[in-house]
C-alpha cells in the first residue's frame, strides 16, 4: 500500500510529538477557565489523530461523534447534513472539536453553528492540518498541528475513495493513482 506515496509531508514521529504539544496546551487553556470540554469528533478522518490526541490531554473528558456531509437544500442546517448525530447533549458544554483538516473550512463553520444552536456553551476547534491557500470562509482553528500547502493528502484518517487512512503518516499521493 505505502507505494501509492509519492512523499511523505508530515512523518509519524512528527505527529505524535505535535499531539503531545497540542493535548498540553489543550489541557493547560482549559484549567486556566476551570472547564472541562466534550471533545467531538468528526467521522471518520479524525478518529486516529482523536486517539493520539486524547491520550496528551490531562482533563476529566468525555467524548462523542459526529458525521456530517455536505448537502445543498436544508434551509435549517445549512450546507450539510447529518449523517450521524451526536449520543448526549450539548447544552451548555464548551465544546472541543476534533478534525483531521481544514480545507475550504465550509464543515467547520457549518459544524460550529449547529452545535451554538443546539445550546453549547462554546466551541473551539483542534485539527491536525490546515490548508489555509484553499479557504473559502472565514473560519480558523483554535489548535492546529501542521499548516500545509494545497497538496491533495491521505494517511492518518485522510482518504482517497475510502483507502489509506491507515497509513501512520501524510504523504502525498503519486499522480498515477488518481488515473
Ligand atoms: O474544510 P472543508 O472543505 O469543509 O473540508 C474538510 C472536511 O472534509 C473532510 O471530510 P469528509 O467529508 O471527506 O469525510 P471523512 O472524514 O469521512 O473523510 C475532512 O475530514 C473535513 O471534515
Ligand atoms: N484526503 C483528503 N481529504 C481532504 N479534504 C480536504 N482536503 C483534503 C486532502 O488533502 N486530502
Amino acid at each position: 500500500m505505502r507505494d501509492v506515496i509519492d512523499r511523505i509531508l508530515v512523518s509519524e514521529e512528527e505527529i505524535v510529538k505535535r499531539s503531545s504539544e497540542l493535548g498540553k496546551q489543550i489541557s493547560d487553556d482549559y484549567r486556566k477557565t476551570n472547564e472541562t470540554p466534550l471533545v467531538v469528533a468528526l467521522l471518520k478522518g479524525s478518529v486516529p489523530f482523536l486517539a493520539e490526541l486524547i491520550k496528551h490531554i490531562d482533563l476529566d473528558i468525555q467524548f462523542d461523534f459526529m458525521d456530517v456531509s455536505s448537502y445543498q437544500g436544508t434551509e435549517s442546517i445549512g450546507d450539510i447534513r447529518i449523517d450521524k448525530d451526536l449520543d448526549c447533549s450539548v447544552k451548555g458544554l464548551s465544546i472541543l472539536l476534533v478534525e483531521d483538516i481544514v480545507d475550504t473550512g465550509r464543515t467547520l463553520k457549518e459544524v460550529t453553528k449547529l452545535l451554538m444552536n443546539k445550546g453549547a456553551k462554546d466551541v473551539k476547534v483542534v485539527s491536525l492540518l490546515d490548508k489555509p491557500d484553499r479557504r473559502v470562509v472565514e473560519i480558523e482553528a483554535d489548535y492546529v498541528g501542521f499548516e500545509i500547502p494545497n497538496e491533495f493528502v491521505v494517511g492518518f484518517g485522510l482518504d482517497y475513495d475510502q483507502k489509506y487512512r491507515n497509513l501512520p503518516y501524510i504523504g502525498v499521493l503519486k499522480p498515477e493513482v488518481y488515473k
